[in-house]
């Protein structure tokens, strides 16, 4: 998919003043400072589209971004951030849930893990939820350029043993990388099949 244009649309605390569910959503989630928004500006080669910092929690809202006039990439805060008050916890939760429950063009939430940690129960617990609740994710490993290719494979395979130990069905993952452009093309390619199912008789590409 070649991106032609990708632009900011809004910053909403609360999922029911978001965009008008228009077109097909994809969300990026995963812990503070596991790489959601420098992915965002890899995928659509736009270096300062989303806000980055090294510090955790930089992300506070969720921010829609207009791809192509076709789709929205959605930068949502990141959960397990340690310096967070339990109040603020409960209320990114509070925030999270209804956005994940009645975002009626969420196509599929991208959870993203960072592929130099072993597989953590914020995380898994979280995936978890979202399968209950029947809404369809796919795991980004990220960061891959801070380590050998073996040591990401060996991670990814810890993540899918411990994940079919839930599931009899696997979900699909990708490897990346916000430096070296890794797992650009799958993601998009991905994004473009699945844009076909909101609007078969178009080319949402
Ligand atoms: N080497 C490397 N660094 C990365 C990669 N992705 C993100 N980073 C760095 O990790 C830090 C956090 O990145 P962000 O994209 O801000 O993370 P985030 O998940 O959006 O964080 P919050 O908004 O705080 O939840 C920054 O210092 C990035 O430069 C990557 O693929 N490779
Ligand atoms: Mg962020």
């Amino acid at each position: 998919m070649v991106i032609h244009d990708a632009s900011f649309l809004t910053s909403n605390s609360r999922a029911d003043l978001c965009p008008a569910p228009i077109v097909p959503e994809y969300a990026f989630i995963g812990r503070s400072n596991v790489g959601k928004s420098s992915l965002i500006n890899m995928l659509t080669g736009r270096k300062g589209l989303a806000k980055t910092s090294s510090s955790p929690g930089k992300t506070q809202l969720i921010n829609h971004f207009s791809i192509n006039d076709k789709w929205y990439l959605v930068d949502l805060p990141g959960y397990g951030y340690a310096r967070v008050s339990k109040t603020s916890r409960a209320e990114w939760a509070k925030m999270i849930n209804y956005y994940l429950r009645n975002r009626t063009n969420l196509m599929c939430v991208c959870v993203l893990l960072d592929s130099r940690h072993p597989p953590q129960a914020a995380d898994l617990e979280f995936m978890e939820k979202l399968g209950e609740e029947g809404i369809p994710f796919v795991m980004i490993f990220t960061k891959t350029d801070k380590q050998s290719t073996s040591q990401t494979k060996a991670l990814v395979t810890d993540y899918l043993k411990k994940m079919s130990e839930i599931w009899d069905e696997l979900p699909r993952y990708f490897q990346t990388s916000a430096e070296t452009g890794l797992g650009r093309d799958e993601v998009l390619a991905f994004i473009s099949e699945i844009n076909k199912q909101w609007a078969p008789e178009t080319d949402n590409a």
